[in-house]
């Protein structure tokens, strides 16, 4: 079992009465997409934007981020809107670049065990404690994973939220099989807040909601859900993204439930 140290609850939101959204396109197209994601997301009182600069496509011929402009965009819309933002780190080479952008970085799926990718994030943000959100890699166990938030946190950014995101399985009716038990085992094992990323698990828009309810029944201190203006022409991960529409008809069913379990969805 994991030796990871206990952390203290970290900052932004992550309070325990709080249910911290991430939402945002899968990836940054231009800054009329993400205003107009952004406009919503800050419409509704929520204080956190995602959106992906550098994509860990599986095909090198997919569209693979816009890169620096993505981070110009997402800083300049972040600012005007007062959003904290959030954004993949895929390589070691540009974990400086990304920090100097965003308020919090993100280890993908694919990453996972990328141990010197973690260890270099974990000496970027040291200083500033900026939020790290680490996925679970596609076939990661729960124990490889707190384990290896020692990679992160060794430097002294106990500033971190671990997010399940879906597993592989044998089951194909879903992209992914969201292993919405990771919730309270990681409550149990860990102080580190649980986020569930509900739209790669599902990889269907219509499935979302579901799973956003589920993640908050079991506990889920944040979500990650894709937000797109135009979803099927999205330049990755049209089907799982929802219309900003479906977005604020999501947040007010999330904020129904949550009041009753006595927490705000900020
Ligand atoms: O978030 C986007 C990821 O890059 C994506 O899930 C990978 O999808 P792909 O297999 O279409 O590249
Ligand atoms: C690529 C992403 O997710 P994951 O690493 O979970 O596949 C993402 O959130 O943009």
């Amino acid at each position: 079992m994991s030796e990871a140290k206990l952390a203290p609850i970290p900052d932004l939101g992550q309070l325990g009465n709080t249910i911290t959204i991430y939402a945002g396109p899968c990836s940054v197209e231009s800054q009329e997409q993400f205003d107009e994601v952004a406009e919503c997301v800050s419409d509704l009182g929520l204080r956190w934007i995602r959106g992906g600069a550098f994509k860990p496509r599986t095909n090198p011929h997919s569209f693979q981020g816009l890169g620096e402009d993505a981070l110009k965009i997402m800083k300049s819309t972040g600012e005007r809107l007062g959003l904290l933002t959030l954004t993949e780190v895929m390589d070691s080479a540009h974990c400086e670049l990304v920090h100097s952008y965003v308020d919090g970085l993100q280890v993908g799926a694919r990453n996972f065990q990328n141990f010197s990718l973690l260890k270099k994030i974990g000496q970027v943000t040291a200083e500033s404690h900026k939020m790290v959100l680490y996925k679970r890699g596609f076939a990661g166990l729960i124990d490889e994973w707190l384990a290896a938030c020692d990679y992160l946190n060794d430097c002294g950014n106990e500033n971190i939220v671990l997010c399940e995101r879906g597993i592989r399985t044998f089951e194909k009716a879903t992209r992914f099989t969201l292993d919405i038990a990771a919730v309270p085992v990681i409550h149990k094992l860990s102080v580190y807040p649980v986020c569930v990323d509900v739209s790669h698990p599902a990889g269907q828009r219509d499935l979302v909601p579901s799973l956003a309810k589920a993640a908050v029944a079991a506990g889920a201190d944040s979500l990650m859900i894709e937000v797109h203006p135009n979803p099927p022409a999205a330049l990755s991960d049209g089907p799982q993204q929802l219309t900003p529409a479906q977005f604020r008809v999501l947040v007010e069913e999330l904020r129904e439930i949550a009041a009753v379990l006595g927490k705000e969805v900020v």
